[in-house]
């Protein structure tokens, strides 16, 4: 196996590096062959664009946006679109794989992949959004399509955005195609329980991992970093199971209550707030840095990547890390925290509900039917479950950790299919 040199260590936190690092260890782990490596390591497309947008003011500005397939091996490639000023090719890239990962891990028909746009969209108009996301849309005419590569939402985007780029995809091809995309608006033919899913599923996992530890949710204290789709959600249903949320937190600070934050009240508060938390009230102000070491039983990194890493991660105090957000730990910081017998449910697992409800948008679509809300949480629950299990007893059997485990799950039925297809 030639792919056996040690990876190349830099200065800086790289999301893909972070997870080729995994990548390498699971592959190791499980004796995967050269040529399979080299498929997989790699993305299949990247695509770069310009988008030049006329702002409100009459000006001309010009966004780089990112669409990038990491894998279509498992079927058509799925993953979010995210607005962010920190949007990069190795972010995207990295984000990418993780959904190849993702999906396998939990056993849906897709492949991995995920797009951003580099920009602030709270600093933008609603017009001006609508129009870099349509020409977004344009852009990728030829890479978007409900059996090639369905979008979904990502950080700073949401069903609106999904919206304008059904509307958009179906205008360039004369019809409807609302499979095009996931996370839509109900009435644009979205799930019920999509908003939700992704916060769902990591209550299930925080619930699953916590039964493991033999600690009583409503004897739990808890964490969460990040307060928008994933964090709101997640604190919301962790609540409502009993666990206290003693803190949380978003761009504008971290807000801590000894007695449990209210968390109808902070979501209520957020969304007559312009969508943040700045000025809440229901908790001292307290630091990002110190909402993540704080002493609770879960933290629940739920909003970028690379916050737990070597500066941090020895004196995180949770017993429980529940990543809802995507490769919020770097690699180097997996040691640490291992060794300080800090469990981890890595992100390819913990937040893996988003596209689980997304798949059944897009079966629902094609089928033409509506599933109740019931029948939707009662499948995606189920696949989590399912999938903890397998991670979990892959974990036990090679005596790895949850995250190696995760990896080694995905990449193995990832390098399975690709055989049965005849990719050599
Ligand atoms: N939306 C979804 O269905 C899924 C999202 N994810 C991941 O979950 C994470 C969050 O995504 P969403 O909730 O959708 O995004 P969002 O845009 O709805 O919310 C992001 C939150 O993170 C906060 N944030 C940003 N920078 C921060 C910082 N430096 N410190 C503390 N908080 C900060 C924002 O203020 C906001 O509250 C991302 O990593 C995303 O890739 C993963 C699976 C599915
Ligand atoms: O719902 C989806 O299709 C993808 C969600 C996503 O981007 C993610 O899981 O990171």
């Amino acid at each position: 196996m030639a792919y056996l040199e040690p990876a190349p260590i830099k200065d800086k936190e790289n999301p893909f590096e972070s997870m080729m690092s995994r990548f390498h260890t699971a592959a190791q782990k499980l004796g995967l062959d050269d040529e399979t490596y080299e498929v997989l390591k790699s993305p299949t497309k990247q695509v770069i664009v310009n988008l030049p947008i006329t702002m409100d003011d009459g000006t001309k500005k010009v966004f780089e946006g990112y669409r990038v397939i990491h894998s279509d091996i498992l079927g058509p490639s799925k993953g979010g679109v995210r607005f962010d000023p920190d949007v990069n090719l190795d972010e995207v890239k990295a984000l990418a794989a993780w959904m190849t990962w993702k999906c396998a891990v939990v056993d849906i028909p897709y492949g991995g992949g995920k797009g951003g746009i580099k920009c602030s969209p709270w600093e933008m108009s609603v017009g001006e959004l609508e129009r870099l996301t349509r020409a977004y849309t344009q852009s990728m005419y030829e890479i978007f399509g409900p059996d090639r590569d369905i979008p979904a939402p990502d950080m700073g985007t949401g069903p609106r955005e999904m919206a304008w780029m059904m509307d958009e995809y179906s205008k360039a091809h004369g019809r409807t195609v609302n499979a095009v995309v996931t996370g839509k608006p109900l009435v644009l033919g979205g799930s019920l329980g999509r908003v939700e899913a992704t916060g769902r599923g990591v209550m299930v996992s925080t619930l699953v991992a916590l039964e493991k530890l033999r600690i009583n949710p409503a004897h739990a204290t808890c964490a969460i970093q990040g307060f928008g789709n994933v964090g709101s959600n997640a604190a919301l249903l962790l609540e409502e199971r009993g666990l206290k949320i003693l803190g949380i937190s978003d761009h504008t600070g971290a807000y801590w209550n000894d007695q449990g934050i209210d968390i109808q009240e902070a979501i209520a508060y957020r969304a007559q707030n312009g969508n943040n938390l700045e000025g809440f009230k229901g908790g001292e102000m307290v630091t990002n840095e110190e909402l993540l070491i704080a002493g609770v039983d879960v933290l629940v990194p739920a909003a970028k990547e690379d916050v737990i890493t070597i500066q941090n991660a020895d004196k995180i105090q949770a017993k429980l890390i529940v990543e809802g957000a995507n490769g919020p730990t770097s690699f180097r910081a997996d040691n640490i925290i291992h060794e300080k017998g800090v469990w981890v449910v890595p992100d390819i697992l913990a937040n893996a509900g988003g596209v689980t409800v997304s798949y059944f948008e897009w079966v629902q679509n094609r089928l033409g039917y509506k599933w109740t809300r019931e029948r939707v949480n009662r499948r995606s629950d189920r696949i989590m479950k399912e999938a903890f299990e397998r991670v979990y007893h892959t974990a036990q059997e090679y005596g790895v950790s949850m995250r190696i485990a995760s990896y080694m799950v995905a990449i193995s039925k990832v390098a399975e299919t690709y055989k049965y297809r005849g990719g050599f």
